[in-house]
C-alpha cells in the first residue's frame, strides 16, 4: 500500500524499504521545567552537528531496517549514547513527514528523501541524563559536537 508520501507498508508494517526513496527520522525530545521557570518553561534537546549547525538527533534509516523507528533508535544510540536506550519511540510519536523528490526524477542512485519528525515528552531527569551522557556516545566528537538541552540549568540543578 503506497501513501501520498511514497511510503508503503507491507504486512509487517515495514516502511523503511521503499525503493526510490530514502527516509530520515529526527526527534524533538523535551521536558517541562520546574514551576516558576521562565517561559517557555521547557527544556529541548538539540545537538551541535559536525557541520556547525544545530539540529535534532536522528538521521538516515538504512535500507533493510525493520522500521522507521528501528532506524531512529539506532541513530539515537549512536548520537546520544546508552541513555537513549530507554527511549521507546513508536509510530504514536510520529508527528509529520515531508517528501523531497529526487532532483533528477529518481532513476538509479538518484533517490528522493522523506524526512520524518517525532516528538517525545520526557521527565526532566531523563532529559538531563541523556544530555549528560552525550560525551559517551559513539558519535561524540565526530558527527555530533555537543548535546544540549538547557535542562541542567533548571532551578535545583545549579
Ligand atoms: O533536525 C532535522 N529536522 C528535519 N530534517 C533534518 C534534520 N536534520 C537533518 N535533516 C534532514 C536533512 C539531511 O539530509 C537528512 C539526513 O539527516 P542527518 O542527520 O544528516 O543524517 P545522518 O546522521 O548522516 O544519517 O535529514
Amino acid at each position: 500500500r503506497r501513501s501520498a508520501l511514497g511510503l508503503h507498508r507491507n504486512a509487517a508494517g515495514n516502511r523503511a524499504g521503499e525503493p526510490g526513496w530514502r527516509h530520515a527520522c529526527h526527534v524533538l525530545l523535551y521536558a517541562p521545567l520546574p514551576a516558576g521557570s521562565p517561559p517557555p518553561g521547557y527544556a529541548v534537546l538539540m545537538q551541535l552537528r559536525f557541520d556547525g549547525r544545530f539540529g535534532f538527533p536522528g538521521g538516515l534509516v538504512e535500507p533493510g531496517e525493520e522500521s522507521l523507528e528501528a532506524g531512529l533508535h539506532r541513530e539515537l544510540l549512536e548520537e546520544l549514547g546508552p541513555a537513549a536506550a530507554e527511549l521507546r519511540l513508536g509510530p504514536g510519536h510520529h508527528c509529520g513527514a515531508r517528501a523531497w523528490p529526487a532532483a533528477g526524477g529518481g532513476s538509479g542512485s538518484d533517490v528522493g528523501l522523506v524526512t520524518h519528525f517525532y516528538i517525545r515528552r520526557l521527565p526532566l531527569e531523563q532529559l538531563v541524563a541523556i544530555e549528560r551522557g552525550g560525551p559517551r556516545s559513539p558519535e561524540h566528537g565526530l558527527e555530533v559536537g555537543r548535546v544540549v538541552s538547557g535542562g541542567q540549568q533548571a532551578p535545583g540543578e545549579l
